[in-house]
């Protein structure tokens, strides 16, 4: 009887403890006062599947947390002072970390172009992440992508806690800007283009794979293809002066914290592409690509393979390739310490 009671106590506290487990996600914004962290912070709040959203900036986080405190959605916000402990408390407990923490293009720049300004303040926001949030999965933002995301794995290599499991670029918005671009062209709503896109996030190493969807015929289209690799010039052009992309970057921020969210609580099929460590061209010296990985609580638990390619991506995947390796060189010699 006592057993049988124990046993009926203990499964409850069991679906307790995992619902609580479940229910509760705490998500980090570092950069939250800026042009996409405030947009995204406002995306976050508005995610039922966030539970504690802690918004951390080196200005104005607090009042942007006064702001969308009030929202009436039943997320707990904080806004965190700019010193090193208000920086470890926004940490502190983190499942998701998003860092769009830097710098953006001016009309005239490359993303590269941003690396001495924005690779120390990844580093610095890094090195207090493997300090206070060491198992959270970090989405990395801050351009340029291909460099900073190296950055952040060495970090917690040198703290002893990297998982490479828990590290990704955020490349959605190339996926977000093929599937809207493609629907234009087709006449079709967007929701219902999925555009695989591989390689990195700039330029040429952007890879969008039409001979994978359901437009084939779009392989080859010299248009289309440049607005998907240089669709942020696109922005930073149309915005002359003022800055690059950040309203579509927080909505496709967003929808990779939710996607890795979802996957976290146990939906399974959850893919998108990302910026991971990768074995797909290690050969190559490439340690890390975007390829389409499936999410799941452990974070990137299946990196899938490219597959079969047209002849013309083939050389497209050469030239990205190729840029990716000068990448590697370019952080061995600026690495940001
Ligand atoms: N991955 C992607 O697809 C995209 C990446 N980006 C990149 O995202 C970054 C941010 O862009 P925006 O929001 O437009 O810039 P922004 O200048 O509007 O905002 C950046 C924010 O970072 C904050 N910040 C600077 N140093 C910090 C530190 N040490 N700790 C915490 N916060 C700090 C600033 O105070 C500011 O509020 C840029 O590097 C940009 O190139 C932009 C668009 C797309
Ligand atoms: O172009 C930029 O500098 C910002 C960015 O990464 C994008 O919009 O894809």
């Amino acid at each position: 009887m006592f057993a049988a009671r124990r046993a009926f106590t203990s499964a409850l506290q069991t679906r307790a403890f995992s619902a609580s487990a479940r229910d509760l996600s705490k998500v980090t914004v570092l950069g939250a006062a800026g042009g996409i962290g405030q947009p995204l912070s406002l995306l976050l709040k508005l995610n039922p599947r966030v539970t504690d959203l802690a918004l951390y900036d080196i200005r104005l986080a607090p009042g942007v947390a006064a702001d969308i405190s009030h929202i009436n959605t039943k997320s707990k916000v904080t806004g965190y002072e700019p010193t090193p402990s208000g920086l470890d408390a926004a940490l502190k407990g983190a499942e998701i970390v998003l860092i769009p923490a830097g710098v953006p293009r001016k009309p005239g720049m490359t993303r590269d172009d941003l690396f001495n300004t924005n690779a120390s303040i990844v580093r610095d926001l890094a090195k207090a992440a493997a300090k206070s949030s060491p198992n959270a999965n970090i989405l990395v933002i801050s351009n340029p992508v291909n460099s900073t995301v190296p950055i952040v794995a060495e970090v917690f290599k040198k703290a002893g806690v990297y998982n490479p499991k828990r590290l990704f670029g955020v490349t959605t918005l190339d996926v977000v800007r093929a599937s809207r671009f493609v629907s234009e062209l087709k006449g079709t709503d967007p929701v219902d283009e999925n555009i695989t896109v591989v390689g990195g996030h700039s330029g040429v190493t952007i890879v969008p794979l039409f001979s994978q969807s359901s437009h084939p015929d779009l392989v080859g289209n010299a248009a289309l293809l440049k607005r998907v690799q240089f669709g942020g010039d696109e922005v930073v052009q149309a915005k002359d002066g003022a800055g690059s992309a950040t309203l579509s970057m927080a909505m496709a921020g967003a929808r990779f914290a939710e996607s890795l969210l979802k996957a976290a609580q146990g939906q399974k099929g959850v893919i998108e592409p990302t910026f991971v460590e990768s074995p797909l061209y290690k050969d190559q010296g490439i340690d890390f690509f975007a390829s389409k990985v499936e999410l799941g609580p452990n974070g990137a638990e299946k990196i899938l393979e490219v597959g079969k390619l047209a002849p013309e991506e083939e050389k497209l995947l050469e030239a990205c390739l190729a840029d990716l390796k000068k990448g590697v060189s370019f952080v061995a010699q600026n690495p940001g310490n």
